[in-house]
């Protein structure tokens, strides 16, 4: 979908969760590169730090799967550097095994992470994106979460979590004048990637193979595009895209009718 909607990147605070290393560290330094005012949030203090430093953005240690500390964190962060007008929610690690040797608390850490993580880092900043009017929520999901990737059962559920999140997100948020958009990256090269490859199955590496490692850099620029033109689904290649219009058909067609339904059990005008 795309909006006619500019973001005045130099008047904007652009606030990253996993903003130390790897897609979320190349968002925060993209935006930071366009004059934003950049807030990074991860759990480790020197990383933080070090990434932040040279991008000259300000940071905080918050753990997204902690729903209090992180809401602190970010308020910490709007007070010193303005109300929160971009989140990039960032956070997420994948454990790929076979379904029966992947151990059940991976299952519920994945998701706690990777979900649960994206809810709580969206609950920290909508309720202030509603009063004002404005704002862009950015949750990452994962090729995998549109597409059944041998290996990925422990994963690959958490990234469609937040895919089908950010689709009943919309609908309360919209009218309000919040943008929810959904990043949908390959393997990209990152030191997430670089862990994760240590325990993949074969099965699984040869599947992934179909789509060659991205550059963070390059996700990172397709990310500051999306948000620029208001897009709700952000891909950097080929397959990803083909998967989110094939997925998406009905979607789409439907938005309009269930839009109208919502105002009008509300008692909205329009
Ligand atoms: N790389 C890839 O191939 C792909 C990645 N993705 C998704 O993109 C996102 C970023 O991936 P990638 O860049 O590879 O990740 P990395 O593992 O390289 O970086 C993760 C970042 O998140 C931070 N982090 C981890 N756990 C927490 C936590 N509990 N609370 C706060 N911060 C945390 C890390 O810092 P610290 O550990 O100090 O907290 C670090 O900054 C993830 O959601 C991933 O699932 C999707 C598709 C492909
Ligand atoms: C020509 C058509 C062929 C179709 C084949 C389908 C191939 C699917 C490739 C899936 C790649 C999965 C990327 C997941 C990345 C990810 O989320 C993890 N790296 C997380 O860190």
């Amino acid at each position: 979908m795309r909006r006619k909607r500019r973001i005045d990147w130099p008047h904007a605070h652009v606030l990253v969760t996993g903003g130390s290393q790897g897609i979320g560290a190349a968002v925060a330094r993209a935006a930071a590169a366009r004059g934003a005012t950049v807030s990074i949030l991860a759990r480790g203090e020197e990383l933080l730090r070090a990434t932040a430093e040279p991008m000259g953005a300000n940071w905080a240690v918050a753990d997204v799967t902690d729903p209090a500390g992180l809401s602190r964190a970010v308020e910490q962060l709007e007070a010193r550097s303005g109300p929160c007008d971009v989140l990039v929610a960032c956070v997420g690690t994948a454990l790929p095994g076979r379904f029966l040797e992947v151990p059940v608390e991976e299952f519920e850490s994945q998701m706690r992470l990777n979900y649960l993580g994206a809810v709580h880092a969206a609950r920290a900043v909508l309720p202030g994106m509603v009063a004002r009017g404005r704002g862009t929520v950015v949750l990452t999901s994962s090729t995998a979460g549109l597409i059944g990737v041998v290996g990925y059962s422990g994963y690959a559920p958490t990234k469609a979590a937040v895919h089908e999140l950010a689709h009943c997100l919309r609908y309360e948020v919209q009218p309000a004048g919040v943008t929810v958009a959904v990043l949908y990256p390959p393997d990209t090269d990152t030191p997430g990637l670089a862990v994760e490859n240590t325990r993949k199955p074969p099965e699984t590496v040869a599947v992934s193979g179909a789509v060659a490692p991205v550059s963070a850099d390059k996700v990172a620029a397709a990310v500051l595009k999306g948000i620029e033109q208001g897009r709700h689904h952000i891909s950097v290649d080929p397959l990803t895209r083909v998967l989110v219009r094939a997925g998406g058909i009905a979607e789409p067609l439907l938005r309009p009718f269930l839009a109208r339904t919502i105002r009008r059990s509300l008692g909205t005008p329009g």
